[in-house]
């Protein structure tokens, strides 16, 4: 199944799959292939003429002023306050599906520890980080240069960390020892955040703040660690390419490198690092389950043109207990009416997980396939 869609020998007698194997078994990922001071990247880095014009058409409007909600979460218990925070949140998630969260609760000392922490494993001599190297995916712990190395039509400069932290909480000696105190602290904070902010958007829709908690909206969640290395060649490559996160919320810590973009209205909207803040943004299951109230809106990262090492912190919440005998979902009974119709059918948990093991996340995300 891994090998269908990136056949790519083309007429020079390049062999794509050869040439992503072979760097594989180095274990060496890009941080290893930046720090041995190459000045041209491995062909199969390189993405289509139509992915690079469309960087280039952003570094030309970067102009672009606008940036996503910023929303103070310093009120959030107070009923004064609260209202305007619910409407603040709907709003942003209707309109942006991004916005960063300030005063959420978690000291800057934990913010500032996690990233140092992530970025001293990602620093690792070969010898140390090459023992984790591994393509295990959907539970455990893996390391690994492009998660979808073998399913994307082309690469990027990024290695990732990547641990399961629920619903089984992971073998903590598996955690590699640079991180592994903090990949544990890190889980509590963002997990408290992200179940503040669930309330928030359940709130939002008119129901219950409880109501996602009791649908174990948060339960099943994955830590993913990005490095992107310095790109010697970052017009021609991507850190991340773009997509939707698929689950049901995304909580993301990232250093001071910039990279990360949201699209808004069709244009490209750099996410500057706002220190001590979170990015908060709606995974393609909640807008499902909203009935399209909240938006699950395609973002990427530029390669990283920066000498430094640009970190990000990435939580994935995603639904544990799919409902009725073949677990399904799909938009809350709570939210339809005559008036207010489904737009999307219910899916299974198995389809859900097929669409998005089954591809690179350059493809279509599970919206278009369930829309009705
Ligand atoms: O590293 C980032 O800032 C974004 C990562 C991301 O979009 C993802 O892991 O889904
Ligand atoms: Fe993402």
């Amino acid at each position: 199944m891994e090998a269908s869609i990136n056949i790519n020998n083309g007429s020079s007698g390049y062999d794509r799959i050869k040439e992503l194997k072979k760097f594989d078994d180095t274990k060496m990922g890009v941080k290893g292939l930046s720090d041995s001071g190459i000045t041209s990247i491995p062909q199969f880095f390189i993405h289509p003429p139509e992915t690079l014009s469309d960087l280039k058409a952003t570094t030309d409007s970067s102009a672009s002023s606008l940036s996503i909600p910023v929303i103070d979460l310093s009120h959030l218990n107070s009923p004064t306050h609260r209202p305007k925070l619910i409407h603040q949140v709907k709003e942003a998630a209707k309109t942006w599906g991004f916005f960063q969260v300030i005063n959420h609760g978690v000291p800057i000392s934990v913010i500032d520890d996690t990233v140092s922490a992530i970025k001293a494993f990602h620093n690792e001599p070969f010898e140390v980080k090459s023992k984790h190297y591994s393509r295990q995916e959907g539970r455990g712990v893996m390391y690994a240069s492009n998660n979808d190395l073998y399913r994307t039509n082309s690469a990027q400069w990024i290695d990732s960390l990547q641990v399961w932290m629920g619903p089984e909480p992971p073998v903590v000696e598996d955690i590699p020892a640079a991180c592994r105190k903090e990949v544990a602290a890190w889980d509590v904070y963002a997990t408290g955040v992200a179940e503040n902010l669930m309330e928030l958007l359940s709130e939002g829709l008119g129901l219950e703040g409880g109501k996602f908690k009791e649908l174990t909206f948060s339960e099943k969640k994955v830590l993913v660690a990005h490095c992107y290395p310095h790109c010697p060649q970052p017009d021609l490559t991507m850190g991340i390419q773009s997509h939707t996160d698929p689950a049901i919320l995304t909580v993301l810590l990232q250093n001071h490198v910039s990279g990360l973009q949201v699209k808004h209205d069709n244009a490209w909207v750099d996410i500057k690092p706002l220190h001590g803040a979170l990015v908060i943004n709606i995974g393609d299951l909640l807008q499902i389950i909203s009935n399209g109230v909240y938006n699950s809106v395609q973002h990427r990262v530029l390669a990283n043109g920066s000498k430094e090492d640009r970190i990000s912190v990435v939580m994935f919440f995603n639904v544990n207990k799919w409902k009725g005998d073949d677990g399904h979902f799909g938009p809350l009974p709570e939210l339809l009416s005559p008036e207010n119709p489904p737009i999307y059918r219910d899916f299974t948990m198995q389809e859900f997980l097929e669409n998005f093991f089954g591809k690179g996340l350059d493809s279509k995300s599970l919206i278009q396939k369930v829309k009705i």
